[in-house]
């Protein structure tokens, strides 16, 4: 059976006002990635892969061309459509966990519902002990970031970026951090989420996961220089 589509990009550019004149950090770029795939986003520094990322979360918009997620135009949306959007729709990690200090990981992981209102309240702690349990790290919901392996924070940072079931979940270079043998714990929890149904998309420099991505897109001066669109 043919896998929907869950992002589509159509001659995406995006361009930066610089001292010299206009920069485009991104050219022409078109592709679609359907439903439940790990997608690996490579390519130099400096080659596009943030700003190709904050495109997708909506974080950014294109300067020109189209941006639909699971068939809502995204870059048609106005701020508020679009923030509102956003903390339903995708999960975002990052390479430093971003978890808030303050809080414990409980708290962390709840913030995106209390956020959004996407759950009850009465229900949301069960949902964040759920999502600890999923990255196998429940044990750890009483301390704070602090006081966690880095592995265990980018569990957290996971059970986070899950808090409101998004359909898409987008990671920076999660495991720029941490060791070999965590990073591998991580791809394989990346690899359980896809064949649940999220839309995992990764960029990584890390050639050893390569494999494990159904998918690669390589960017080089804002270009694709690999195939746009997979085998779904
Ligand atoms: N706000 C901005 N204003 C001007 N130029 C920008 C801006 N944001 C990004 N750029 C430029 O656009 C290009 C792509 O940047 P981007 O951050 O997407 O690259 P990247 O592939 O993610 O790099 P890295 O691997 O180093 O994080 C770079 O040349 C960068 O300097």
């Amino acid at each position: 059976m043919q896998k929907s589509i869950a992002i589509e990009l159509t001659n995406v550019t995006k361009v930066y006002p610089v001292a010299s004149g206009l920069f485009q950090a991104l050219r022409q770029v078109t592709l679609s990635i359907p439903t439940g795939q790990l997608v690996a986003v490579t390519g130099k520094s400096g080659s596009g892969k943030s700003t190709l990322l904050n495109l997708i979360t909506g974080i950014d918009k294109p300067s020109e061309g189209r941006v639909a997620v699971n068939g809502i135009r995204i870059d048609q949306l106005s701020e508020s459509a679009l923030a509102s959007w956003r903390g339903r729709n995708v999960g975002v990690v990052f390479q430093f966990f971003q978890l808030l200090p303050t809080l414990t990981i409980l708290e962390n992981v709840m913030l995106p519902m209390d956020f959004c209102n996407t759950y009850p309240k009465r229900d949301r702690k069960e949902r964040a002990l759920h999502l600890l349990d999923q990255v196998a790290i429940r044990e750890q919901a009483d301390k704070f970031p602090a006081a966690l392996s880095g592995g265990q924070q980018q569990r957290a940072a996971i059970a986070r970026a899950l808090a409101n079931d998004p359909a898409i979940l987008v990671a920076d270079e999660p495991t720029g951090n941490l060791d070999s043998q965590t990073a591998h714990a991580i791809f394989h929890l990346f690899t359980t989420l896809a064949r649940a149904g999220k839309t995992v998309i990764v960029v990584t420099h890390e050639k050893e996961f390569v494999v494990w991505f159904e998918n690669t897109i390589t960017l080089s001066d804002g270009a694709i220089v690999t195939p746009t669109s997979v085998n779904p």
